[in-house]
């Protein structure tokens, strides 16, 4: 036993010791929890942000329980290796994998290696064209009216000012939105019994992520895998949504062929894509589902979060809210994805948009694990701890790679005052890199990440974004009654900062707008 530990202890430090040799790594590492305590804890990637002023783009950091080292990659030659010109060869962590399985089922973000996801990503992108995107616009209009008129009403009741918590409002509105876009199905302002299911599922995920508990539950997973198998109630709620949503779609498929005929939403045009399919090409129904339950996933709360600490930097910024809503109430019109999705019509608009999701990407750090051994080129050469200078990263098979992508996308370097909420950036080009810094980026940034496996519905939630902040901000004036804070977790959250043990919560005084 002695010798076996001793063995083991050996191989250990071996293979820390020779990854990342000579790469600069920070102090202040804890023994127990390496750099990955203060990782965790950091506000909206200042962390990140400090080390990266101190030790140049790339740098490691130690592992928590003795784990090796992890790489923190934030220049762009490096990262376009990974997402884009070997992309195949970094997928997502092995403790996320079983974890998106219990969430969305086999679907395209649980799929991993170019046989399986290229194929699987060239059946669904159909679905996300231009077109299609286009057509989808009556029932976003629709969904997000039912809601700001629900939410007006009861404004009215309490005499026409309210402090409302905005998140269960928001929640609301992306979960009737995505559930009428991927499969036509009404969630009825988030008052059915599946609707509540389904949001109170999120937000007990998301306070436990954001909590000591859930940072010690995601070690333990990596230590020890096979605890997902166990029957535990917090890993066999990861489950639920999955289990709400696909008896829901499963209904829409049964009801057979004619009434999927014109169907606009996602399910009804794979369904018709699927049939007019030989039939050894053709999925199945389960796989189906696994894609409209990843749909639904993908596209709820990430959209929401965007939302959430978008409304609270206009209620930060009076001044920005009101030219927003000067220049969206120039029209009463429920605009079309055309009028939308350029900036021509509504500059504003497009530069508020922008600005939310540059600096709130819901998933703030990416992480990645090399199959294979590999060479990380760099853009800008890096000084070593030897004090040489480094131009690329060797990279062993297994090394665990971070790209906080929060970071990258507040680089002042890159943006200017890249913390500062400044729509006006947008619309001065000054302080935009205008993809020259992440080609192939959405505007520059790595929200929806980039490459191979970069986000399918970006059109839809930009669009779906832009006639959010419209309604609302057509409908209601919104004031900050308490600081904020942003809070790691699965997807970033906003926390009242005098009252953490409230969990994921946005209070905001509304008022209606007066036309
Ligand atoms: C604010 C809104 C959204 C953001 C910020 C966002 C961001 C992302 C990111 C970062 C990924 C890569 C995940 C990874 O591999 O680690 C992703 C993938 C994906 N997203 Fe989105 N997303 C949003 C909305 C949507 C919507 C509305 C849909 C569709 C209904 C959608 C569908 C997908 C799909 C299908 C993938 C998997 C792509 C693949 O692996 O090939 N997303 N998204």
């Amino acid at each position: 036993l002695v010798a076996s530990t001793a063995g083991y202890v050996a191989y250990k430090w071996w293979d820390n010791y020779s990854r990342l040799q000579n790469i600069p790594v920070p102090d202040g590492a804890s023994k127990i929890w390496g750099h990955e305590w203060l990782e965790f804890e950091d506000d909206c990637g200042s962390q990140w942000r400090q080390w990266i002023t101190r030790f140049g783009p790339n740098f490691k950091i130690k592992g928590a329980w003795g784990h090796h080292d992890i790489l923190c990659v934030t220049d762009p030659k490096a990262i376009d290796r990974i997402l884009c010109k070997n992309a195949y060869n970094y997928p997502h962590s092995a403790v996320f994998r079983p974890i998106i399985e219990r969430l969305t089922g086999r679907g395209i973000v649980w799929v991993e290696g170019e046989h399986a996801h290229k194929p699987m990503r060239a059946l669904l992108a159909p679905a996300f064209t231009l077109d299609r995107i286009r057509a989808m616009g009556p029932d976003m209009w629709l969904a997000v009216n039912n809601v700001v008129s629900r939410l007006q009403s009861q404004i009215e009741s309490h005499g026409g000012v309210r402090d409302v918590n905005m998140l269960d409002w928001t929640a609301t509105s992306t979960l009737d939105v995505i559930g009428r876009v991927a499969f036509a199905h009404d969630f009825q302002q988030g008052q059915s019994p599946e609707a509540r299911s389904i949001m109170e599922g999120w937000r007990k995920q998301a306070n436990l992520g954001m909590v000591w508990e859930g940072f010690l539950a995601l070690l333990a997973l990596r230590q020890f895998p096979w605890i997902g198998q166990l029957p535990l109630p917090s890993i066999k709620a990861q489950s639920n949504i999955k289990n709400t949503i696909k008896p829901l779609a499963n209904k829409l498929i049964q009801r057979g062929v004619s009434d999927i005929d014109n169907g606009r939403d996602l399910l009804s045009i794979l369904l018709r894509a699927n049939l007019g399919e030989k039939q050894e090409k053709r999925i199945s129904d389960d796989e189906l589902l696994d894609h409209i339950v990843t749909f639904v996933i993908a596209g709820h709360e990430t959209t929401s979060v965007v939302l959430n600490f978008t409304l609270y930097m206009l209620a930060q910024h009076p001044e920005v809210q009101r030219k927003l809503r000067e220049e969206v109430m120039s029209t009463d019109r429920e605009s079309t994805f055309d009028e939308l999705w350029s900036s021509e019509n509504f500059p504003y608009l497009d530069a508020v948009t922008r600005e939310g999701f540059r600096l709130f990407p819901p998933s703030a750090r990416n992480e990645k694990v090399a199959e294979k051994d590999d060479i990380l080129p760099l853009a800008t050469p890096i000084v070593g701890t030897d004090g040489r200078l480094i131009h690329e990263i060797p990279i062993k098979a297994g090394q665990v790679i971070h790209i906080p992508v929060v970071a990258v996308n507040r680089f002042s370097s890159v943006w200017g005052d890249g913390d500062s909420f400044r729509p006006e950036r947008w619309i001065e080009k000054s302080g935009t890199p205008d993809g020259k810094f992440l080609p192939g980026a959405w505007s520059g940034m790595l929200t929806f990440l980039v490459g191979a496996r970069s986000c399918l519905g970006y059109r839809l939630a930009v669009f779906e974004m832009k006639i959010l902040i419209m309604a609302f901000i057509r409908a209601f004036e919104f004031e900050v009654i308490e600081p904020i804070e942003s809070r790691m977790s699965a997807t970033i959250q906003p926390r009242v900062i005098s009252r953490p043990e409230d969990g994921a919560c946005l209070p905001l005084r509304l008022r209606p707008v007066v036309a």
